[in-house]
């Protein structure tokens, strides 16, 4: 059966007041009579955006209720709430009709639409919960707001609560998988980030593709990532779906909505370090993660405390950047254009980059134009003394920043933004970092550059400013917490992972010394590092010089 040709009508009940419900093609509405027949106002949902049709009288909140009644259904749909609709609630309404006949008749047409029009709905998710994120409210989130909105639309989960750092991305690389048609954290971004090392780097071992090598062709994930925001700044979630609400996002997932993204992978020399999608920033971001670190007791106040102690000690690193940038006529970071869901530039870039995507056998073609990037144009060098170097794929907005790094950044077009911020006087960094919490242009300062690139390689000037010793024992003084390289850095690092713990050593020893001169002065005091460390979606980097690549998922 055609589901455009699909007509039910009916006269039905809500509460006292008489209505006429109507199915057609993708959409219910219903419309309210007066005595006289005439119509009043209509509500109408799209059948993709009903989350569940049931038989009588049911409630699923505060806790779940359900009266059979013979003449009843109940309704549950997406509801826009506030914030230009971007908050999502559940909706739910009863309706009442003439007789038991018609009501089934309803209740099988909507579950018959449900089914035909929804494919794309996942039915069996992988659900990882970091009990520790956030302000560790993260099981307590999912059971009492996610699992409800599953278990109404139909979709089991398999729930694993995480014990330790890392267990969601091995499991996603060893377990068998097979039945589920995503994975979803309940976290922040780090947990994001776990989810998405383990996804593509299953998706290539099963290619039998090596990640390491800069240039090989990646192969697109078919697994599905869903977030439930439940972290300290969940900036991930925040720039997909433009809130950080938990509801909001299981209903994303029910109705099956997906959102590919750039993501961004980083390599020193010829081993991949990590993918990152929305921060990889060296300079001020990175010695303000690495400060944070040593206060995770804090909660997440510690970024706020770190900011402020980062800021004062007023530091500028040396380094030079070589960008290959993107097509400016195709968009630009300065356009003011905000990238949402249906975008134009990421479908005509998707267009460009996959021009046959609708087929399996398009991979080949798919690749080959997203890996050409070496013969397409020069790559430009800058040198200098900067505040920070950033590099994003996406807009990178939260809560504290509703416009983010990079406001203009495209979710999936195939080029991250990079934005350079070079040595300037702490009233200047300190307008740069202000603009980011209001309106205001951050990137119209003299000292501010930023371009959309394709590809980035970041190195130390190579004068003898400072000797590999002191490289070495500059990471070392912003690492206070070792453990803080996680495990796949060290796997992924074959040789950064005997680096690693030859600093170890060197990292105790001096540990005892600076926490004796901390204690009187703080931070600030002490002597300024001549390099600093790179924070990659809240993961400290083992290395200075890395190469990154923007590629589209
Ligand atoms: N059971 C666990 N014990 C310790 N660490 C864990 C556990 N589960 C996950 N992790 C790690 O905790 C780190 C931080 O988690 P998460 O991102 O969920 O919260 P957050 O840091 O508070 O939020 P955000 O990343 O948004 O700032 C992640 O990198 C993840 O690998």
């Amino acid at each position: 059966m055609e589901i455009e040709s699909v007509r039910v009508e009916s006269s039905v009940w809500v509460g006292k007041k008489r209505f006429r419900a109507l199915l057609s093609g993708w959409y219910f509405s219903w419309t309210e009579l007066d005595k006289k027949n005439r119509e009043k106002k209509t509500i109408s949902v799209p059948i993709g955006e009903v989350v569940a049709v049931a038989e009588g009288r049911v409630e699923i909140q505060p806790q779940k209720k359900a009266e059979d009644t013979d003449r009843d259904f109940t309704l549950f749909y997406v509801k826009r709430r506030s914030s230009g609709g971007r908050i999502w609630t559940l909706g739910r309404t009863q309706f009442c009709c003439p007789s038991r006949d018609l009501r089934d008749q309803w209740v099988a047409q909507l579950k018959t639409a449900l089914k035909t029009h929804c494919s794309s709905r996942p039915h069996r998710l992988l659900v990882f919960i970091n009990p520790y994120g956030g302000k560790k409210r993260g099981k307590e989130i999912y059971l009492s707001l996610v699992a409800p909105l599953f278990e109404l639309a139909g979709i089991s989960s398999h729930v694993v609560v995480t014990e330790r750092a890392n267990q969601a991305r091995d499991h996603i690389l060893k377990k068998d998988l097979t039945g589920f048609d995503g994975v979803i954290c309940v976290g922040g971004d780090g947990m994001f980030s776990e989810l998405l090392h383990g996804v593509i780097g299953r998706t290539q071992q099963e290619a039998g593709i090596s990640e390491h090598d800069p240039t090989v062709m990646l192969q697109p994930c078919d697994l599905h990532i869903g977030i439930i925001p439940a972290g300290s700044t969940d900036c991930v979630c925040f720039a997909t779906v433009g809130v950080n609400d938990p509801v909001t996002s299981a209903l994303h997932i029910v109705i099956g909505d997906s959102q590919p993204l750039d993501v961004c992978s980083v390599h020193h020399q010829s081993t991949l370090v990590r993918y990152s999608v929305s921060l990889v920033g060296y300079g001020f971001y990175g010695d303000v993660l690495a400060e944070s670190e040593r206060h995770r007791w804090m909660g997440p106040l510690r970024y706020d405390y770190s900011g402020c102690l980062v800021y004062l000690c007023n530091r500028s690193y040396r380094g030079i950047v070589q960008y290959l940038p993107a097509d400016p006529q195709i968009s630009s970071p300065r356009d003011s254009t905000r990238c949402l869901s249906g975008c134009r530039v990421c479908s005509e870039s998707t267009e460009r980059l996959f021009p046959h995507s609708d087929s399996c056998s398009s991979l080949y073609s798919r690749q080959l134009s997203q890996y050409s990037i070496e013969s397409e144009g020069e790559w430009i060098s800058v040198e200098g003394r900067f505040r920070c170097v950033s590099l994003t794929c996406i807009s990178s907005s939260c809560p504290r920043s509703p416009k983010g790094l990079s406001p203009s950044a495209h979710l999936a077009d195939g080029t991250g933004d990079l934005i350079l911020v070079r040595d300037t006087n702490p009233l200047g960094f300190l307008t740069y970092l202000h603009r980011h919490t209001t309106t205001q242009d951050q990137f119209d300062l003299p000292f501010v550059e930023v371009h959309r690139v394709k590809a980035v390689r970041f190195s130390l000037p190579p004068d003898g400013d400072y000797d590999d010793e002191e490289r070495e024992q500059s990471i070392s003084e912003v690492l206070e917490d070792p453990e803080k390289l996680c495990e796949s850095d060290i796997e992924f690092s074959k040789d950064g992972s005997q680096q690693y713990l030859a600093e170890r050593q060197k990292e105790q020893e001096m540990k005892d010394e600076r926490k004796k001169r901390e204690f009187f002065c703080g931070p600030c005091c002490s002597k300024p590092p001549a390099v600093s460390v790179w924070n990659c979606d809240g993961e400290i980097l083992p290395y200075t010089e890395i190469s990154c690549r923007f590629k589209y998922f």
